[in-house]
């Protein structure tokens, strides 16, 4: 089997927000484009994987997919979050990129290595040169640098795999790892932890109905798009292999999300240089989530409505409809009933969504307990995951975890756990813990009497605070303290040291 590899590239893949007014309009002629039109064929891939930094970007990496795969309908094409909240962290990404090389193992796999940041074309290179895996490095040459000047080049690099001092360490790694066959996909991945129990019986009395619409509600991250696929892979429809497509509605222009779901003739609006065909068509059969559901307009609103109602779309500039079978899930974390008494969300059109219901409840409100199983889960998952020893948290970092607020729920708690991972191989400190943490301790830990007020503490206390405490540590080491506070040299720090007369 042979993949491709490459990531979004956020501006080149894209209109120019400024020519159309318009945000995420796909440019078939950006680097992924070209991969399609001037090498798919040649190399005669299988799949071509599509990598990107956040779920934020989602949104953006759907609209290019659904843009290629109209182009190229034979073209098989896979998205994938890399959840990587710092795209210029090369531990991080080294992490992600062997766990996601690992998984590709025995197939053929070329990376194009041109997109993302600096540090993420570093990545691929030690990748490629380090873990002997059938990879290739690919590269997009512009025209003006070809012999025949016509049009832009893929090339494949003829680059030997090295046998550097480096590449072997991460190689033996890469071996290593290989030799207990890790395979992320075998991972257990979610946990169906007590609170999410209630959630999970509906899911699959859900699933046993044919198209009942369902609203799941639930804060950031608190799990609502795995929930929906869930539904998707327990019902007949996913059992039969249809299409699942997931899009979400906030990230859309009105214009552009009518086309994103209906589709649109060619001609429809400005930019609309083909015809194309909408989600909801593409998905016919299968299942539909429609992800912030409670940020459409009332144009949207009506739409939908209509959509629900006749069970069938008309794309953007066409005068014919055509009918569609999906199962809508959706999901929002406003409160719609709230919006419904403020006259901003149409009560027919809730009525519509909300025939299955499913309430995710946020992960402080699960309780201490249920907080602790999930910290337990995530360093399990992420030791199994990278072939280490399950970290430990101090006793101290336990209790701030236990007591934060968790604004970003699950996903916040599973990635602030990977984070740890990278900071530490045995026992979590306070040190280690994200500035926003810390400081928060801090404000938590001075009485009343000594900061009055939580937004008068400083940046400068809470860095005097850190480097006092990471020197205490470590009993006033500075290399060590060098290296817990990541200063990029040892006269930073003794300039702190000084500013802060520690
Ligand atoms: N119960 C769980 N067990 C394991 N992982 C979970 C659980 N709940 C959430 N997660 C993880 O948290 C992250 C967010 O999940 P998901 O995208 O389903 O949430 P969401 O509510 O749709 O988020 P948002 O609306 O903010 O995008 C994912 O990485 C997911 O694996």
């Amino acid at each position: 089997m042979k993949t491709i590899i490459s990531w979004l590239a956020y501006t080149e893949d894209f209109l120019k927000a400024d020519d159309l007014n318009q945000r995420y309009t796909p440019k078939l002629q950006g680097p992924n484009g070209t991969l399609h039109e001037r090498f798919y064929d040649e190399i005669g891939a299988d799949v071509h994987l599509i990598l990107y930094t956040r779920p934020t970007d989602k949104a953006r990496c759907l609209s290019l997919s659904n843009a290629l795969k109209e182009e190229w309908p034979s073209h098989q094409i896979a998205e994938r979050c890399m959840e990587l909240d710092d795209p210029t962290n090369l531990d991080l990404i080294l992490v992600r990129m062997q766990a996601l090389l690992m998984n590709q193992k025995g197939n053929e796999i070329y990376l194009l290595f041109q997109t993302g940041t600096h540090v993420i074309h570093l990545a691929w290179g030690l990748s490629h040169f380090a873990l002997k895996q059938h990879t290739h490095l690919i590269q997009i040459v512009p025209q003006q640098y070809t012999s025949h000047k016509r049009y832009n080049e893929v090339v494949k690099l003829e680059v030997e795999q090295s046998s550097t001092a480096l590449a072997l360490f991460i190689r033996e790694q890469g071996e290593e790892q290989r030799k207990q066959e890790v395979s992320v996909e075998r991972l257990s991945t979610f946990q169906w932890s007590k609170g999410l129990l209630p959630a999970k019986h509906m899911a699959e009395q859900i699933a046993q109905t044919d198209k009942t619409t369902t609203l799941i509600r639930g804060g950031n991250g608190t799990g609502k798009e795995y929930i929906a696929r869930y539904i998707h892979e327990q019902s007949r429809r996913g059992k039969e292999g249809k299409p699942y497509r997931a899009i979400n509605c906030s990230a859309f222009t009105d214009e552009l999300l009518s086309s994103e779901l209906f589709g649109h003739e060619k001609g429809a609006f400005t930019g609309a240089d083909k015809k194309r065909k909408g989600i909801l068509e593409e998905a016919d059969g299968g299942t539909v989530f429609l992800d912030e559901i409670g940020d459409i307009s009332a144009f949207m609103q009506q739409s939908l409505l209509r959509v629900l109602q006749e069970q069938e779309i008309r794309p953007v500039g066409s005068n014919r409809s055509k009918k569609i079978n999906v199962r809508f899930i959706t999901a929002t974390n406003k409160p719609l009933e709230k919006m419904i008494e403020e006259d901003k969300f149409r009560m027919d059109l809730y009525y519509r969504l909300a025939i299955g219901e499913i309430d995710l409840p946020d992960l402080k409100e699960r309780g201490k307990g249920e907080i602790k199983a999930f910290i337990q889960f995530f360093i399990e998952q992420q030791a199994e995951k990278l072939k280490r020893t399950p970290i430990q948290l101090s006793e101290r970092v336990e209790s701030i975890l236990l007591s934060h607020a968790f604004p970003g729920n699950v996903r916040e708690l599973q990635n602030l756990i990977e984070g740890f991972y990278l900071k530490t191989t045995d026992t979590v400190y306070i040190e280690h813990l994200p500035l926003r943490m810390k400081a928060q301790q801090l404000i938590t830990d001075n009485t009343p009497a000594s900061l009055p007020t939580p937004h008068l503490l400083r940046w400068e206390d809470v860095e005097k605070e850190h480097i006092r405490f990471v020197m205490q540590h470590y009993q006033g080491n500075k290399t060590k303290a060098l290296k817990a506070l990541g200063y990029g040299s040892i006269n930073t720090l003794k300039k702190k040291l000084e500013k802060y007369q520690l």
